[in-house]
């Protein structure tokens, strides 16, 4: 790939992980690596066997109804590099030491570097420093604060994704970069709707890549939902046709349409977009009904870019914020929800079926700041 495509795309999209392989702690080891990562991952071809690889085996445990908990373990530790880093900051700064301006602007550099946003950072040394002044504070008060400033920020963006079962099908089409998770979600997604009865089908929008289109037929047999593909390379816009038809036809309750994020360029990949939405929209003039947008953690501000392109081009509606694991960045979806205010419906923390989970604010705030639950 040309330095000027590497360029264009890091600016447009920013650096994303196909593999998603622990990534070094801290943030200046994160931002050095982007690039390369970048380069990388947009090159690269498929590999035979390259789809099974992306789609994790089941669980032992998969299928079985998860108690509460097991989600909140699976979040707390998906969390947890994001976490140790915050409030093992907090610690070394607030451990035996009074509340004066030096702690207060070196909390504000570890909130900031978390990804908090200046808005938020600037927030909790804030409340902070009321009445507290030249006093000493103990490390658990202050993350307290953290977690409470956090949720009130999320709060208003935790909203779940609603299906209207009325519409045959509920059509929901997921956008985002390459490697940011679609497939992936749609997956996990698949799962949850068969596990309330839905009847489900996804469609293999993504014509790019022969092993986008492998991995949605894995999770398809492996959720029990049909999937209408086509050879690599066809018409995007075509299958969706189809698919729609099929939908229709078939009583399906929920059609998840997976897409393209490897283009050349925006202005591609949205009129692409553009005229998959089109072609949607012949059949049911109020679809798609939900357009969810995928972002990547790991990518930290990226993220925020990929909000502005894709909010404003491909009309989203909601968010899923992917690979929380696999970041100390995880703090980024604090400084989007205070930034867009756009609903985030879910959030992931593993590859696996059951890592996805409605997005709550509370128990990502309390999980962030190592309170206990
Ligand atoms: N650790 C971790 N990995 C994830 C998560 N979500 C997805 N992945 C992995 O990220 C990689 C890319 O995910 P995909 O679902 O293929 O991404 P995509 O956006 O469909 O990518 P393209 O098909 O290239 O457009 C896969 O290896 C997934 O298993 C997550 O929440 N945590």
């Amino acid at each position: 790939m040309s330095e000027k495509k590497r360029g264009l795309l890091g600016r447009l999209f920013g650096a994303k992980e196909d593999a998603p392989a622990p990534a070094p702690a801290g943030d200046e080891a994160e931002a050095t690596a982007a690039p390369e990562v970048e380069a990388t991952a947009l090159e690269q071809d498929d590999q035979p066997g390259e789809a099974a690889a992306m789609v994790p085996s089941p669980r032992q445990d998969e299928g079985a109804p998860q108690p509460k908990q097991s989600w909140l373990k699976r979040l707390r530790s998906g969390l947890s590099r994001s976490s140790s880093a915050l409030t093992g900051g907090i610690s070394a700064i607030f451990t035996k030491r009074k509340l004066d301006a030096d702690t207060l602007e070196e909390l504000e550099d570890i909130l900031i570097q978390a990804d908090l946003g200046v808005e938020t950072a600037m927030a909790i040394t804030g409340r902070l420093a009321q009445g507290r002044y030249d006093k000493e504070i103990s490390v658990e008060d202050v993350r307290t604060i953290l977690a409470e400033e956090v949720e009130k920020v999320l709060e208003p963006t935790a909203r779940p994704l609603e299906i209207d079962l009325a519409k045959k099908p509920h059509v929901i089409l997921v956008v985002g970069v390459n490697g940011t998770g679609k497939t992936t979600t749609i997956g996990k997604l698949s799962a949850k709707f068969a596990a309330e009865g839905r009847k489900v089908m996804l469609a293999a929008g993504d014509t790019f890549r022969a092993a986008a289109v492998e991995q949605l037929k894995i999770w398809g047999a492996r959720t029990g939902a049909e999937v209408i593909a086509r050879d690599t390379g066809a018409d995007a816009a075509g299958l969706v046709f189809d698919a729609m038809k099929e939908a229709a036809d078939k009583g399906v309750d929920v059609l998840l349409i997976d897409t393209a994020g490897r283009l050349q360029n925006r202005a591609e990949l949205m009129a692409e977009l553009e005229k998959v939405v089109r072609v949607i929209r012949k059949y049911d003039a109020e679809a798609p009904h939900s357009v969810l947008l995928t972002l990547d953690a790991t990518t930290g501000q990226n993220a925020m870019n990929q909000v502005e392109i894709f909010g404003k081009t491909a009309g989203v509606t909601g968010l899923v914020m992917t690979k929380l694991d696999g970041t100390a960045r995880g703090g980024i979806l604090v400084a989007i929800a205070a930034r867009h205010k756009m609903p985030v419906h879910f959030i992931g923390v593993g590859e696996g079926v059951d890592d996805l989970e409605p997005f709550t604010a509370r128990d990502f705030a309390r999980a962030i700041a190592e309170i206990d639950a």
